[in-house]
């Protein structure tokens, strides 16, 4: 059996999870906030967390990565893609008008995940004009308290699991701006993840240039380059030390154990970056996992 913290169930976390882990004994270790997914892991309670790390709306969620980089020590062990589809949620017959037609206009909050939020704004604006917006730790904590509140008219975005487990109706389906909306999710922890291969390895690295170097991302770019070593993202994130000072986050798409990683790694390190492996492990595609 393995111990897995994540977001509450009915998350799109806990979606996603339930994907990587299928067939799999596992006890899952449920949380408010991403902070404490980490910690579960950090303290030894959980062998792994289930961190969102980027989305095909919203790009990467910032917050959780600079929880990776700043706060924990944790590797990433794997990571795969899931379609969140984002729901409006809440009690049809407090919304209903005396025609019985769903009436959007008497939702006057909205609470959800920011992330899920970010990927709604367009629908939020056109539908829901009126409605304030509230961020709270998850998608279904979001349901949950709409659960709890019948009368106060407010509405949650979450997934169809959430609304299902809560007794809730979904009132619109798939509201989220635009289609083929993916999250990509890091699976972090001490231990490597045995239970399924992928030909796809990815490894992840942090680069901290020199400060006042001309050119230090165009060699470090340079190193994987004429190695022709395929990068799949690259984003800059401040150090938090000084305003204008930034590390880069570097996806590349091969795994750690060749020649040419480790001797490309040496090369920036010979330039005065500071390299930090964030992770080497394998890739899933959504239709791997099915
Ligand atoms: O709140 C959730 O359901 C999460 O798992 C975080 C999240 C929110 C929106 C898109 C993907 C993941």
């Amino acid at each position: 059996m393995v111990s897995v913290a994540l977001l509450p169930a009915g998350s799109v976390s806990d979606e996603a999870a339930r994907q990587l882990f299928k067939g799999l004994d596992v006890q899952w270790n449920y949380h408010r906030l991403i902070a404490d997914v980490f910690l579960s892991v950090v303290s030894g309670k959980s062998d792994y967390g289930i961190i969102p790390i980027e989305n095909t709306i919203e790009g990467s969620v910032s917050q959780h990565m600079d929880w990776l980089v700043h706060e924990v020590d944790l590797p990433i062990q794997a990571e795969w893609v899931y379609p969140s589809i984002q729901n409006l949620i809440g009690h049809r017959a407090a919304l209903t008008d005396a025609d019985g037609n769903l009436d959007l206009s008497r939702i006057n909050r909205v609470l959800s995940h920011p992330v899920a939020i970010a990927q709604c704004l367009q629908f939020l604006r056109g539908e829901l004009p009126q409605a304030d917006r509230e961020p709270v730790g998850s998608t279904s904590e979001g349901v949950k308290i709409v659960r709890d509140n019948p009368d106060a008219g407010w509405a949650a975005i979450g997934t169809a699991t959430a609304a299902r487990n809560n007794g809730l109706e979904i009132l619109q389906e798939s509201i989220t701006d635009h289609n083929n909306n993916y999250t990509r999710f890091a699976l972090v922890g001490p231990k490597p993840f045995p239970f399924k291969s992928s030909d796809m390895l990815k490894t992840s690295i942090l680069i901290t240039p020199p400060e006042d170097y001309p050119g230090a991302l165009h060699q470090v770019l340079s190193a994987f380059a004429w190695r022709r070593i395929n990068l799949t993202r690259i984003e800059s994130r401040p150090t938090k030390k000084k305003l204008g000072t930034y590390y880069f986050y570097l996806d590349i798409a091969m795994g750690m154990d060749t020649v040419l990683l480790p001797s490309a790694i040496a090369e920036i390190e010979a330039i005065g970056c500071q390299v930090r492996v964030l992770g080497s492990y394998p890739s899933f595609a959504y239709e791997q996992l099915l």
